[in-house]
């Protein structure tokens, strides 16, 4: 589709359970960041007064849905997930022509969406409190947990169908009612995943989208008085700004933010292993995860034969539309994004890095079209370099050498961040030390730093996370209050 093309689909905010247009009657537009001409469809450019009836609405369905079974609304998530797996490929080509990540990897993704519903829908027959014994022994107490009430939630481009699932879900399941705000790029693929949950019949006001600008809607989302708490992930300064006004009302906060994962390449690692792992870790969404790896620091004694094999699959990527067959990175999501990285690169080679790889956008006709850039690896990085130090969310590779294992764990703890970390090795006594010593959420040992399993808990270190933990069983966290309950015949 083209600019010019007139069946393109304006897609509507989800308010009160029905489908409706912003009065300011202003649309943006999503295009597609493989071919920058490609418009995707049109969202709305909502008002403060059109979140105040999603937060609303929201508020007068939550009593009703707080009292329905754990069951009952695991149901709905059950025929959520059936419908969003009957969609799989229409909503990953949706997430493909909106991102620009694979459509293996979008298809792998909306997969992953599917299991978070069927996860969370057995979440409300498991137990959520513990018995504990008075010292009245005449008495009975316990802990129940409670919803926080409405959940405003806010969330980016990188996963537009996991984040906003691992947040709802949770947050309904226990007992919430949610406005959700997706970040603009993906607006209309986050559409078809509440589309999904609107099929399933889930009752009016429990799920509400309000799309439009960050400085607006994000912010009515912090401020709105019918918000309870807030669910953030996206860039640090946005968090920490929400999280400063989250404070100020006294309304519980939850803020997912940035990265600059290591991963270690010890002297008696599997290099094959490593290498495949670093390509997978730092380049796959064409490095735009927060679990991404972007410093890669290699004992002395391996690093040439690690560089070379790491290069030699490097050169063999290819860059491409998401859409195409044979394309293993796509592009990157935004002209912004875009401008991001090329300038990350400029910095490196002005800080004396030396560029092994990349660098540049690629040269072929096609790559003009879309936000391309190619796959690109730095070798000399010292630890006080800014692309050593800021998360760039783009497919750069920082090599850096050490001569020991416990420098390598100094360097790789030398970040402001603690997301994620790896380490291949294959001495139990090198694990043993990493697993201790390293500060990082999510510590891994013989495997890639991204990739997270939705029934563990996930969240960072640092200035990486607000120190609290999304998906498995620690979001009850976040989306309950504990009441302490005590009784007494
Ligand atoms: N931790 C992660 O997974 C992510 C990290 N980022 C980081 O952030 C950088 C910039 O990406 P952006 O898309 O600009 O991130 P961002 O933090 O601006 O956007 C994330 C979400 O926050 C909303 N938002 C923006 N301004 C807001 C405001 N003033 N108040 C409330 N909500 C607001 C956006 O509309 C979007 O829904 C990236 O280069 C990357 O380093 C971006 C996306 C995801
Ligand atoms: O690594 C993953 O699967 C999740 C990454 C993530 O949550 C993010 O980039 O925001």
């Amino acid at each position: 589709m083209t600019a010019t093309d007139v069946k393109l689909k304006t897609y509507l905010n989800y308010i009160n359970g029905e489908w409706s247009a912003s009065e300011t009657e202003e649309t943006g537009t999503s295009y597609n960041p493989a071919n920058k001409d490609e418009i995707v469809g049109f969202y709305q450019l909502s008002s403060s007064n059109d979140f105040d009836q999603a937060a609303t609405s929201a508020r007068a369905a939550q009593k009703e849905w707080q009292k329905l079974s754990g069951n009952v609304k695991g149901d709905y998530f059950l025929k959520a997930a059936s419908i969003l797996e009957e969609r799989i490929d229409d909503v990953a080509t949706t997430m493909t022509k909106e991102m620009g990540k694979t459509f293996p990897e979008a298809k792998g993704e909306t997969a992953r969406g599917v299991a978070i519903l069927r996860y969370y829908a057995g979440e409300g027959m498991r137990s959520n409190g513990d018995v504990i014994p008075s010292s009245d022994s005449g008495a009975l107490m316990f802990t129940s947990r409670a919803p926080v009430g409405v959940v405003g939630i806010v969330t980016p481009w990188n996963f537009p169908v996991a984040i906003p699932l691992w947040k709802m879900a949770p947050a309904l399941i226990y007992g919430n009612t949610v406005v959700i705000k997706p970040a603009s790029e993906t607006a209309i693929t986050c559409a078809k995943v509440i589309e999904c949950l609107h099929d399933a019949g889930i009752p009016s006001g429990v799920v509400n989208m309000v799309t439009g600008k960050g400085s607006v809607i994000g912010q009515d989302i912090v401020e709105h008085p019918e918000i309870n708490g807030i669910s953030f992930t996206g860039s640090n300064a946005v968090g920490k700004q929400l999280a400063h006004t989250a404070v100020s009302r006294g309304i519980k906060y939850q803020l997912e933010m940035g990265g600059k994962n290591p991963v270690i390449v010890a002297n008696d690692a599997n290099l094959d292993l490593a290498v495949e792992a670093t390509i997978s870790g730092g380049l796959k969404s064409t490095g735009q995860k927060c679990t991404a790896t972007s410093r890669v620091i290699v004992q002395n004694d391996v690093y040439d034969k690690f560089k070379e094999k790491l290069l030699k699959k490097v050169e063999e990527i290819t860059v491409g539309d998401g859409l195409e067959e044979g394309t293993w990175m796509g592009p990157l999501v935004s002209e912004k994004q875009l401008n991001t990285v090329l300038d990350y690169i400029e910095i490196g080679k002005e800080e004396g890095a030396k560029l092994l790889f990349g660098g540049n956008k690629p040269s072929s006709s096609n790559a003009a079209i879309g936000h391309y850039v190619e796959p690109t690896v730095f070798e000399d990085v010292s630890p006080n370099m800014r692309i050593a130090r800021e998360e760039i969310f783009g497919p750069v590779l920082a090599l850096m050498k050490v001569d020991t294992l416990e420098e390598a764990l100094n360097m790789a703890n030398d970040s402001e961040y603690g997301l994620s970390a790896s380490i291949f090795t294959t001495k139990i006594s090198n694990m043993l030390s990493f697993m201790e010593d390293m500060d990082a959420g999510m510590v891994r040992i013989n495997a890639e730093s991204a990739g997270v399993e939705l029934q563990a808990p996930f969240g960072g270190m640092k200035q990486s996370s607000s120190h609290s933990r999304e998906q498995g069983r620690a979001a009850m966290e976040f989306y309950t209050n504990t009441k302490t309950v005590f009784v007494k015949g």
